[in-house]
């Protein structure tokens, strides 16, 4: 990827989701990246989620706080061997309020609650993306919290779909060739925030860019963090 001189202006995609290009410096990136290898080791580490219909996510991930499996959160990794979740840090809690905040400037309207954000985050996502690897359209829906979602990248490129809250689908009356939602390109240190009027928007990842990530990162691959409350 080139070296550029200036990322791309925030832009709020649709109400209440908002794109913080570039938000995590260099350091700040290898910081998350080399906590997201500590999560990663057992026990309760990178899994593999096998979704009820038997299917597995292309996706391996690792639960902070409390443990996701489809579809619901629990203490402890109910779906695997049963170990209690690793703890949420503080500081990713920080990190969410700040883009929270920097996302409420950018939307220009009280959108996402109370300046600054005071939300409690609690429980984080982390998805390890290697070569093909996808996440169909759904929506964050297992959380009791209306809080906004922040999601931060690190590593390769991918195209991030956000659609609206209606349905995973392709409207009504949109061609098949037809791109719907809107495709946003997410790329290394880019944090998106999702809340108000689109916390239950449709969202997922039909591709990523292998080899795109960054060179000094260190990273084959993407790894995405959700931050959120439960
Ligand atoms: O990888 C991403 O950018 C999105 C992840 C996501 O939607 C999720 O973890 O629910
Ligand atoms: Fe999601």
């Amino acid at each position: 990827m080139s070296e550029e001189l200036f990322p791309p202006p925030a832009v709020q995609v649709a109400a209440g989701a908002v794109h913080l290009p570039r938000r995590l410096a260099p350091g700040a990136q290898r910081e998350l990246l080399a906590a997201c290898r500590r999560w990663a080791v057992p026990p309760a580490g990178l899994r593999t989620v096998r979704m009820p219909n038997g299917s597995r996510m292309s996706v391996r991930q690792v639960s902070l706080g409390r443990h996701w499996y489809p579809y619901g959160y629990a203490a402890t990794v109910v779906d695997g061997g049963g170990e209690p979740v690793k703890p949420f840090p503080d500081w990713l809690g920080r990190w969410a309020r700040a883009a929270v905040d920097a996302a409420a400037e950018v939307a220009g309207e009280p959108v996402f609650g109370a300046v600054p954000c005071a939300v409690e985050y609690d429980i984080a996502l982390v998805n390890f993306y290697g070569d093909g690897a996808r996440m169909g359209m759904h929506r964050d829906s297992d959380e009791r919290s209306a809080a906004p979602v922040v999601s931060f990248s690190l590593g390769d490129a991918c195209v991030f779909r956000f659609g609206n809250t209606e349905g995973r689908g392709r409207p009504l009356g949109v061609p098949p060739d037809e791109v719907w939602g809107r495709d946003v390109e997410l790329r290394s240190g880019d944090a998106f925030v999702f809340g108000g009027p689109a916390r239950l928007a449709y969202h997922g990842v039909p591709r990523t860019e292998p080899g795109s990530a960054p060179p000094a990162l260190g990273l084959r691959g993407r790894v995405n963090v959700t931050v959120r409350a439960y």
